[in-house]
């Protein structure tokens, strides 16, 4: 089945395939075709070219998009779009005056979804979960990695697991999975943490790695909840089982997790609201460590935003994604990400959007299959509104741009 697509006012985000990511001043070009034409064949781009260089207009199908343009379904690298339930009267406790930190200091943050999860049935969460998910396709995402964390235990990372694996199968849109069982110590090892490291490394580990649960290992290394020490025996466990690391570092403190996370060659950092002059010379001593900016949960937190100007200026890759979540970012919509990044990281509308396509796909190591519109990628992308300029999609923020989009090859709405 082919599909051609004409008159597209401008095909963005055209890549050749061997680029996995861009950095530094690279970030700041996006390349396009103006007045273009876009092939598919099934699930996949076969051909793309200026209109004057159409030669033939045969296939299956020929739709005139008119006045959109078509660019790369976003590429949202760091999610827990797996929860139970809600945190909104800590949303409230916020409003009048508690802290994050107070809230998660009282038993509440992590540790209320946790019970939440603990409580809700498989069943239930994959329906409430399966929710959301349709809700950020019809947004435009077009790649997603989810992780697990709000279990805990055993038996509720399993759960968790389980239902980001179910939303691979019965979903079209790629889906990586993390492991995140270090992502807060829970209230029966309080006093014991080594006990709960042993439990992730010793079981919940080996049962994940033999049911193929999880592609990452993560692990949130900040104060009050888990150390370096910590952090470097998690990815070193996780790396046993060929997870490779991805990891939530310096999102309040810095405290050595992005050069712990370099040791171990994790594939990003994700946060670095705060960074240090250190921590930003072992970012450049590790330039395929991809950094990961989540301006959501800066605008939701009221924290600092990730010093993007740094980061790109200093030559480096930035991602970035929603860190669809409960308690710091209960919002997945990566337009809205895109917005915030330029208007609050002053980062151009081709850095953000380079950033939240394919360096977004690098992030989650789908650089071979998603990201641009690159000739044998998946046929994953977004057609616009009648806009005038792509810088349409930072600067309406709190709105989107999308007439529809396609998954595999497929118009999905
Ligand atoms: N910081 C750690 N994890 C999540 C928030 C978790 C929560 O508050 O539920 C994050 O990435 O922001
Ligand atoms: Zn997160």
């Amino acid at each position: 089945m082919t599909t051609l697509f004409l008159n597209i006012k401008e095909l963005i985000q055209i890549r050749q395939p061997s680029v996995m990511k861009v950095s530094g001043k690279e970030m700041s070009i996006l390349p396009t075709i103006k007045n273009a034409f876009l092939l598919i064949k099934d699930d996949l781009i076969l051909d793309y070219g200026s209109m004057s260089d159409l030669t033939s207009n045969e296939a299956d199908e020929i739709i005139d998009v008119k006045d959109s343009m078509i660019l790369p379904s976003w590429c949202d690298s760091h999610t827990h779009l797996v929860f139970a339930g809600n945190r909104e009267q800590e949303f409230v406790d916020r409003i009048n005056g508690l802290s994050y930190e107070e809230i998660a200091n009282r038993g509440g943050g992590i540790l209320n979804s946790a019970k939440k999860l603990q409580e809700t049935s498989e069943e239930e969460l994959y329906e409430q979960s399966k929710v959301r998910l349709e809700e950020l396709i019809a947004l435009g995402t077009g790649a997603i990695e989810i992780k697990s964390g709000y279990g805990l235990t055993v038996d509720a990372e399993i759960k968790m697991l389980r239902v980001i694996k179910r939303l691979r199968e019965n979903y079209s849109v790629p889906i990586k999975a993390t492991f995140l069982g270090a992502h807060a110590v829970p209230g029966e090892f309080k006093s014991d943490k080594e006990a709960y490291l042993d439990l992730i490394i010793d079981e919940m580990l080996p049962l994940i790695a033999k049911e193929e649960l999880a592609d990452f290992i993560d692990c949130f290394c900040e104060q009050g909840y888990f150390s370096t020490e910590d952090l470097n025996k998690i990815l070193l466990a996780g790396k046993n089982y060929g997870l490779v690391p991805k990891v939530h570092v310096n999102q309040f403190n810095a405290i050595g997790g992005i050069a712990k996370s370099a040791q171990h060659g994790a594939l990003s950092v994700d946060h670095l609201e705060v960074l240090t002059d250190a921590d930003l010379a072992i970012l450049k001593e590790n330039p395929d460590m991809i950094s990961v900016a989540l301006p959501s949960c800066s605008f939701f937190l009221s924290i600092p935003y990730t010093p993007a100007r740094k980061i790109i200026d200093s030559g480096l890759a930035l991602a970035l994604a929603s860190d669809f979540n409960p308690g710091s970012s209960p919002s997945g919509n990566m337009n809205f990400v895109v917005a915030a990044a330029s208007i609050k990281m002053k980062m151009t509308p081709e850095e953000a959007i380079n950033a939240a396509t394919i360096n977004g796909a690098y992030a989650m190591d789908l650089s071979n299959s998603v990201g641009s519109i690159t000739k044998g990628k998946k046929a994953n992308f977004i057609i616009t509104k009648n806009i005038l300029s792509y810088g349409a999609i930072p600067y309406n923020f709190g709105n989107h741009q999308i007439a529809s989009i396609y998954l595999n090859g497929e118009k999905v709405v």
